[in-house]
């Protein structure tokens, strides 16, 4: 493997039969990897990618990246070598070795009488934790600050997303999306779009990586990309500080279109007004893509809203006709998980829900959803920990489209 620093070329290792993690994401590199993500694999990748990606890194590295438009461009993934998930997972396994077991989780079988003659697609939703915010500005007081280690909680999170294998990844507080998430998961057959905040508070923490975003991963097996559209929130008209991808797709197996979008909305209570506006605006966007094609409608999200807030009230309402798919996982149906984020901060314990899968429920159906951890498997000291990566749950939905015709929306 060839080192990149900011000198450029810096120094070697062996290569041949590297493993992939080594090969491409340094982790078990002695350099300050994780920070500067400098370092990227130069012979499985050929010169000008990994050339490329050097140059992205170095420029998300610097305190005026949300100024430079280049560091949205993508290497061309036909120049990656494809990964075996399997391989994959194993090499996180061996570096978590030292990590206590990570929780069994069940999918919920909520298969109604719509029968499907094609594949599920299987979505996740994620806020994954930014790294900078992690270990710079959340204050996750319980947390040991060994556990927050990059190097280990990246293939936590990577392990988590390829026990579940989604067909669609959705995710917020993305801060490592081009020196990891992006050229790993291309080469497990995704492909990627991220959207930085404009003014993410991770460029506020010493060493950031970043900005941090949302991003979204479909598989390029299973989807062909029709359109896409990054979109800044307005609130009130005026531009904010929070972002949405939306994007169409459509399956290969059964020829059907859908848009799919994830956003991660302002944080924080006295903020509630601000998010119902964001909301209205992605709504309003969300229908100007969808209603004129007819196509049904995915929305993953951390909406930082609890269902009694107005933005969750206006998304339930909406004309689209959209339901949020954990509430199948409750007992009458109606009701949302107690919790979908829960951590100890200064201020005491924040169990909320706040992340959300939202389907356009006439077109649409859940056959599965991933259950929650318990509170007695997340522990007394809550999240993240050594055994989970981010103070929010992942969701996980398995869903089909319903088989009747047009006019479901
Ligand atoms: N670099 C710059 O020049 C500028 C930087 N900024 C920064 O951006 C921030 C505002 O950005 P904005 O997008 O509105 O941020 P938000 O208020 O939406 O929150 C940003 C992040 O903070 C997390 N968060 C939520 N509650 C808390 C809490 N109580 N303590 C610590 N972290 C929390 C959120 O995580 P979750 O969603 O998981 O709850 C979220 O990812 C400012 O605080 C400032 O730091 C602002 C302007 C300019
Ligand atoms: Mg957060």
């Amino acid at each position: 493997m060839k080192l990149w620093g900011d000198e450029g070329f810096v120094g070697s290792q062996a290569n041949g039969q590297e493993r992939i993690l080594e090969d491409i994401i340094g982790a078990k590199s002695p350099v300050g990897v994780a920070h500067s993500g400098l370092i990227f694999s130069v012979c499985s990748m050929g010169h000008g990618t990994s050339r490329l990606y050097s140059a992205l890194a170095k420029t998300l590295n610097s305190s005026t990246a949300s100024q430079h438009p280049e560091y949205l461009v993508s290497p061309d993934p036909e120049h990656l070598e494809p990964i075996d998930p399997k391989e994959l997972l194993e090499e996180c396994r061996a570096v978590l070795h030292t990590r206590p077991p990570r929780f069994q989780r069940d999918f919920v079988d909520l298969r109604t009488d719509h029968p499907s003659s094609h594949p599920p697609i299987r979505v996740m939703q994620w806020n994954i934790l930014a790294q900078a915010l992690g270990e710079g500005k959340d204050n996750f007081v319980q947390c040991p600050v060994e556990a927050l280690k990059w190097e280990e909680r990246k293939c936590l999170i990577l392990e988590e997303i390829l026990a579940y294998q989604p067909d669609i990844l959705c995710l917020q507080e993305v801060d490592h999306y081009f020196d990891t998430f992006q050229p790993l998961l291309s080469r497990l057959g995704y492909q990627g779009t991220f959207f930085p905040k404009p003014w993410s508070p991770c460029l506020d923490v010493e060493h950031n990586n970043g900005p941090d975003g949302c991003a979204l991963f479909f598989l390029q097996n299973r989807f062909k990309l029709v359109n896409s559209a990054n979109i800044r929130l307005t609130a009130m008209t005026l531009k904010t500080n929070q972002v949405a991808i939306a994007q169409t797709l459509e399956c290969k197996e059964s020829s059907r279109q859908f848009c799919i979008a994830v956003t991660h909305l302002k944080a924080r209570t006295g903020w509630e007004r601000f998010r119902s506006a964001q909301g209205c605006d992605l709504l309003q966007n969300l229908q100007n893509i969808t209603q004129g094609a007819k196509i049904p409608l995915i929305i993953c999200g951390d909406f930082n809203a609890e269902p009694t807030e107005e933005v969750y009230k206006h998304f339930a309402s909406s004309s689209l006709n959209l339901n949020s798919a954990y509430k199948l996982l409750s007992a009458d149906g109606q009701s949302e998980p107690p919790y979908t984020t829960w951590k100890i901060r200064t201020s005491g314990e924040c169990r909320h829900t706040l992340d959300y899968i939202w389907y356009s429920k006439h077109a649409l159906s859940v056959r599965s959803a991933l259950d929650l951890l318990t509170e007695e498997q997340i522990g007394p000291n809550r999240l993240p920990s050594f055994n989970y990566p981010s103070d929010h749950l992942s969701l996980v939905c398995d869903f089909s489209f319903n088989e009747e015709p047009d006019g479901l929306l």
